[in-house]
């Protein structure tokens, strides 16, 4: 028998996968009841395979009500026993009805997404206490800026084909992403990965569900841009002077005279500009940059006109602590509500550094799916962090993205299977993992 396509079991993953959301911690209360009500109350099933969950099958209970009513929030509170169980069960289930639930949320089981989580109608109060206490300011919803197509294969040294793109673009627009960085209208001379960036566009135009910008260093960018059919472009600044000179072969004032004239043209066009600013903590040549140069580039670029401004840890030095103290300067001249955090994870540090990023109210995160990316003028910098782990710890805090993780998933496996190696995403490995093993069940 051939293997399953992966994550074609993804319906049937037990919930050890899934972040645990606050809101499935359990209160004193809810521990307290646990306690009672485990202690003899009702009996394990004999297909409760050791794993102890008794009161989740509050129905079997010999003992009166109450297994009846504690039964929704045992059920809610603790998926995972749960899940555990229905992996078989839901195995089976799927290897018998083939591809049916390979990358389509809607005929996979909702109980087995991280997104579920938030339906749940337990322990509201709770959840907002914990919440408040630790998780102070993080926004509701988060929206990602999917930079994969651009940042992504930049900097790949084999020249990926442009159906090959254009695929990867349609993949992750279906899976809900709202913003899809499609690629660059650079020199071909320094990024000969994005030359073909007028067919990419001309493939995809028409697309609808996402917006699609693209990257333009120059006036001669902008307007190739526009007539392969862009409708938002992004500029980029960096806060460090030589990289400034190596990026994009110019001084950071002269980039900023140069984005002047893209902003200026582009708003004849009511064509939206985002800008960028690379090295916001650290330069490959320069060691740490100051916070004040970060916040005066970014504040010249709202300045000109940008809708937001992305803040850059090119090379992914970066932690929580050079994170706040940095977000702190900028958000001292840009509102909060204007900025994005963009972090490669050379470190390891992206998670981290989003999580304090949303503590201090910034509700827009750049990442890469696979974890793909780095750029060809930052000597050492890796990946950017992957949008499968970004959603993955955003979903198990409860926060919104309306991003669907599998369509996600086998959007980073479609692109590592055409780069040929594994995903640069943690979440990815894992789930590819417990769903190989599930289907060995
Ligand atoms: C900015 C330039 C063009 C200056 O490069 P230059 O060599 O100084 O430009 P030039 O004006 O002297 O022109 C040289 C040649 O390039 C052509 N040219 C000029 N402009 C364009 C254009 N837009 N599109 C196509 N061709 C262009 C121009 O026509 C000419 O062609 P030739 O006469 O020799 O045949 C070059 O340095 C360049 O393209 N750099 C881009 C490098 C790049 O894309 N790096 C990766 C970006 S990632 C990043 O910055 C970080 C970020 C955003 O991801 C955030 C983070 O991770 O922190």
């Amino acid at each position: 028998m051939s293997s399953p396509p992966p994550f074609a079991s993804i319906s049937a993953m037990s919930s050890l996968e899934e972040p645990l959301g606050f809101d499935k911690l359990p209160s004193m209360n809810t521990i307290e009841r646990i306690q009672r009500f485990s202690s003899g109350a009702c009996r394990p099933r004999a297909d409760d395979m050791g794993m102890g969950h008794c009161w989740i099958e509050g129905r079997i209970c010999s003992s009166s009500n109450s297994c009846e009513e504690d039964y929704e929030y045992t059920r809610e509170t603790f998926p995972w026993k749960r899940h555990t169980r229905d992996l078989c069960q839901g195995n089976r289930r799927t290897m018998s009805s083939g591809n049916k639930n390979m990358v389509s949320g809607s005929s996979c089981d909702s109980r087995y997404f991280p997104d579920h989580q938030y339906s749940s109608k337990s322990n509201d109060k709770d959840i907002r206490g914990i919440t408040n206490k630790f998780l102070k300011g993080i926004p509701k919803f988060v929206k990602i800026v999917e930079v994969g197509p651009r940042d992504g294969l930049q900097n790949e040294k084999n020249i990926v084909p442009t159906d090959v793109k254009v695929e990867l673009i349609h993949r992750l627009v279906s899976s809900g992403l709202p913003v899809v960085e499609a690629t660059s209208f650079v020199s071909p001379k320094w990024v000969p990965q994005l030359a073909d960036a007028r067919d990419v566009m001309e493939a995809v135009h028409g697309l609808e569900g996402s917006r699609l910008p693209v990257l333009t260093p120059n006036l001669k960018g902008f307007e190739a841009a526009v007539a392969a059919g862009a409708k938002e472009v992004a500029v980029f600044a960096s806060a460090s002077e030589s990289f400034s000179k190596s990026n994009i072969n110019c001084s950071i004032e002269e980039s900023l005279a140069r984005y002047r004239a893209v902003t200026r043209a582009a708003k004849e066009l009511s064509i939206p500009v985002r800008g960028y600013v690379s090295c916001v903590i650290g330069c490959p040549e320069e060691g740490s940059i100051h916070p004040s140069k970060v916040a005066y580039v970014a504040k010249e670029l709202l300045d000109m006109g940008c809708f937001e401004i992305s803040l850059g840890d090119t090379i992914g030095v970066g932690t929580p602590g050079t994170v706040a103290l940095m977000l702190e300067a900028v958000m001292a001249v840009v509102p909060v509500e204007k900025l994005a955090i963009h972090f490669h994870d050379t470190y390891g540090q992206s998670l981290p550094n989003i999580l304090v990023s949303l503590q201090m109210g910034i509700s827009v995160v750049d990442s890469s799916v696979a974890g793909l990316g780095g750029c060809p003028y930052a000597k050492g910098a890796s990946g950017n962090v992957a949008t499968e782990d970004v959603v993955y710890m955003l979903h198990g805090l409860g926060v919104r993205t309306n991003v669907d993780l599998v369509k996600l998933l086998s959007a980073g496996d479609f692109i590592c299977k055409q780069l040929g190696r594994p995903s640069g995403s943690k979440t990815a490995v894992a789930l590819s993992r417990v769903t190989a093993d599930a289907s060995k069940i």
